[in-house]
């Protein structure tokens, strides 16, 4: 199991977030978690990769094998380079190009050889078919070019998770689906997808298991999230 979170209680300083959350990831899930603003989910995938921290006391909180109640603060960038993760706002630098972007990301996660770097670039921008912008500057792309630049760099290092908060907010209903649809076939290659979302469209299209947050809970409503009014949401 990638992810195996037991009665974990999830608080930003004294205020609880949600209560006795359960939420297992195993390797290649495409999994949602949706929610009304506010409702905790950007809060649950941070405890994920560590910006917020979990107390003990929780029964249970694994992520990559690694305990979070315990997870000493230098081990935490190891963890992080096992999983890619995906912003909304895409979050590529602005002042190099696509090329370098992921260059900058090779080179700070280990990698050394210059033809090894050239080839996984080659490979990533090919697996999310913008091998055209290798030399373009991120503010010459659309925004969905720009997010798959940013799926590219999320890949690189082959993750066993990627992490996605509203990947596709910032992004037309077209751009989006094809985010979306282009996620869906990286989770086919055993990546497992955690992604939080507004765009309830999604649900039917690119099915998944479906999280939701609500009233401090969050509840696995896979098999029933086309029986409730997902408008609310
Ligand atoms: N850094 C912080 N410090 C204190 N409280 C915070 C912090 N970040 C978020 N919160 C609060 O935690 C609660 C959950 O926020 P969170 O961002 O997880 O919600 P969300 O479901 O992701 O919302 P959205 O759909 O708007 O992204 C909110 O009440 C929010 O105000």
């Amino acid at each position: 199991m990638l992810i195996d979170y037991k009665n974990v209680n999830i608080y930003h300083d004294d205020v609880h977030i949600l209560n006795d959350v359960v939420f297992h990831v195993d390797e290649g899930e495409f999994i949602y978690i949706i929610g009304k603003v506010g409702s905790g989910k950007s809060s649950l995938l941070k405890t994920i990769y560590c910006e917020l921290d979990i107390e003990s006391g929780c029964e249970k909180a694994e992520v990559l094998g690694r305990d979070l109640m315990k997870i000493k603060r230098k081990e935490i960038p190891a963890l992080r380079k096992e999983m890619g993760i995906i912003f909304q706002d895409f979050q590529l630098l602005h002042d190099r190009t696509v090329e370098e972007n992921l260059k900058f990301v090779l080179k700070s996660t280990g990698w050394k050889s210059k033809s090894d770097i050239n080839a996984r670039i080659d490979e990533v921008l090919d697996a999310v078919e913008m091998s055209e912008k290798k030399y373009s500057m991120p503010h010459e792309l659309s925004g969905g070019e720009q997010q798959r630049i940013a799926i590219a760099r999320a890949i690189l290092n082959k993750p066993k998770i990627i992490i996605a908060d509203e990947p596709t907010g910032n992004l037309d209903p077209d751009t989006a689906n094809n985010i979306i649809c282009l996620l869906k076939q990286i989770s086919c290659t055993g990546t497992a997808i955690v992604m939080t979302t507004h765009n309830i469209s999604m649900l039917n299209k690119y099915p998944g298991i479906v999280y939701c947050c609500k009233d401090g809970s969050l509840n696995d409503i896979t098999k029933d999230y086309n029986k409730i009014d997902l408008a609310e949401e």
